[in-house]
């Protein structure tokens, strides 16, 4: 294999069926590729109740400052509808300049284009003056738990620092250069309960029902809207993702209902005082009485989910600076520094260097028939061989 070409790199990982949380070879085919150019692997399997085993890879070259980490993940979603590919998902088949396969942008490809950028700078300049580790997860699509945040700590746990990071997560809306993503918002999940009284629903004063509380109680905590975003984040959202009865009776109002959400929040709140003003709005909203007139205030019980994301931007302004002059070179477009969209794991990065994401165009990711167009290969392994180049160059002046 060609270790400068990205097409290839790239299909080597995709004919890997790693379907999160099963590694299908994936991380052994690239610890391969980076030991080829000089690094050291470390493979390491995390554990946690209630979650699968992970594999995961830590790979170094060099052992002088300054350190650059790339990160990523190699496990991908699942094919979905595997008779609705055009070509197999797992056999990387290139059809009218695009490569087709389950994890081509998301985000074996980014993985792939630095692997190859590495290998052309090597070939061209020899190894960076510093280090560059690869921190690879099988962990970012399934629950992130035995992933880059235990790999990271792992890492800095025998003495691993970097200076900076990079994600390879596709971050372009529809082309190359389009965006970099420079923060993250945060996420916090809850579960409403809306305690009611069951009953014939033909005879409704006799009961309570309780998705007339659980509307008056979503309403109020969606209405008004949590804030308006600001000149570095969007506007927190929530929204709720499912209300359940389980009731099967259409001539029953059931007990209870209970409702799942998730808010995306930005940085003028913490989950602290997120949480704090979510409870706040629904003590005001179970009083109202539109859809329940002459009834008490609703009876609910709400309860946030233990594991949340915090917000974070980056403000290393050379970092950023470095990787848009990279792009802007190569694709002749200003990249938006961006914060919009979900959590990546650049999220248990921040706490140990500056981080930043750039990747390929995401339009295709998790859906039938993912694909990347070879020049879309082409244009990220110019920008990051560029970036690597100069990135060392400059952090070898600071
Ligand atoms: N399963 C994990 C992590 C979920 C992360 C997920 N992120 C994306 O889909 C990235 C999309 C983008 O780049 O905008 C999310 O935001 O939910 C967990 O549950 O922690
Ligand atoms: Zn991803
Ligand atoms: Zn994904």
């Amino acid at each position: 294999m060609k270790l400068t070409d990205p097409t290839q790199t790239l299909a080597a990982l995709i004919r890997c069926p790693s379907v999160t949380p099963q590694d299908g070879g994936a991380l052994s085919t690239l610890g391969s590729m980076l030991s080829e150019l000089g690094f050291s692997n470390e493979r390491v399997i995390f554990s946690d109740t209630g979650t699968p085993d992970v594999d995961n890879l830590y790979s170094r070259l060099g052992s002088g400052g300054p350190h650059l980490m790339f990160a990523g993940h190699t496990d991908v979603v699942p094919v979905g509808d595997s008779g609705a590919w055009s070509h197999g998902p797992f056999d990387a088949q290139v059809v009218d300049g695009e490569i087709y396969g389950r994890g081509a942008v998301d985000m074996k490809g980014g993985i792939a284009c630095f692997v190859s950028a590495l290998a052309r700078l090597i070939e061209r300049k020899g190894v960076p003056e510093g280090s560059v580790s690869l921190l690879i997860t099988g962990d970012e699509e399934g629950p992130s738990i035995n992933g880059t945040e235990k790999l990271v700590a792992h890492a800095a746990a025998r003495g691993e620092r970097w200076d900076a990071a990079i994600v390879g997560e596709p971050t372009n809306p529809d082309q190359m250069g389009d965006m970099i993503k420079i923060g993250r918002r945060g996420s916090l999940s809850g579960t409403l309960t809306a305690e009611g009284v069951q009953g014939h629903v033909a005879y409704p004063h006799l009961a309570d029902n309780p998705l007339r509380g659980m509307l008056t109680l979503v309403d109020g905590l969606m209405h008004p809207p949590i804030d308006a975003g600001n000149d570095r984040f969007p506007p927190t959202n929530l929204e709720v993702t499912s209300i359940d009865t389980g009731n099967p009776a259409t001539n029953v109002i059931p007990a209870r209902a209970t409702a799942r959400f998730n808010v995306r929040f930005n940085d003028i709140w913490t989950a602290e005082s997120l949480t704090d003003e979510l409870r706040g709005r629904l003590e005001q909203a179970a009083k109202k009485t539109r859809l329940r007139p002459g009834r008490d205030p609703v009876r609910y019980t709400i309860e946030f989910d233990e594991r949340t994301s915090p917000s974070f931007l980056t403000r290393d302004e050379a970092l950023i600076e470095t990787l848009s002059a990279a792009i802007a070179e190569a694709t002749g477009r200003t990249p938006a520094l961006s914060t919009t969209g979900g959590t990546s794991d650049a999220r248990f990065i921040k706490n140990y260097c500056p981080v930043v994401e750039f990747g390929l165009v995401g339009k295709t990711m998790h859906m039938v028939d993912e694909r990347v167009a070879l020049s879309d290969l082409e244009s990220l392994t110019g920008i990051y061989e560029l970036f690597l180049e100069r990135w060392f160059a400059s952090a070898g002046e600071r």
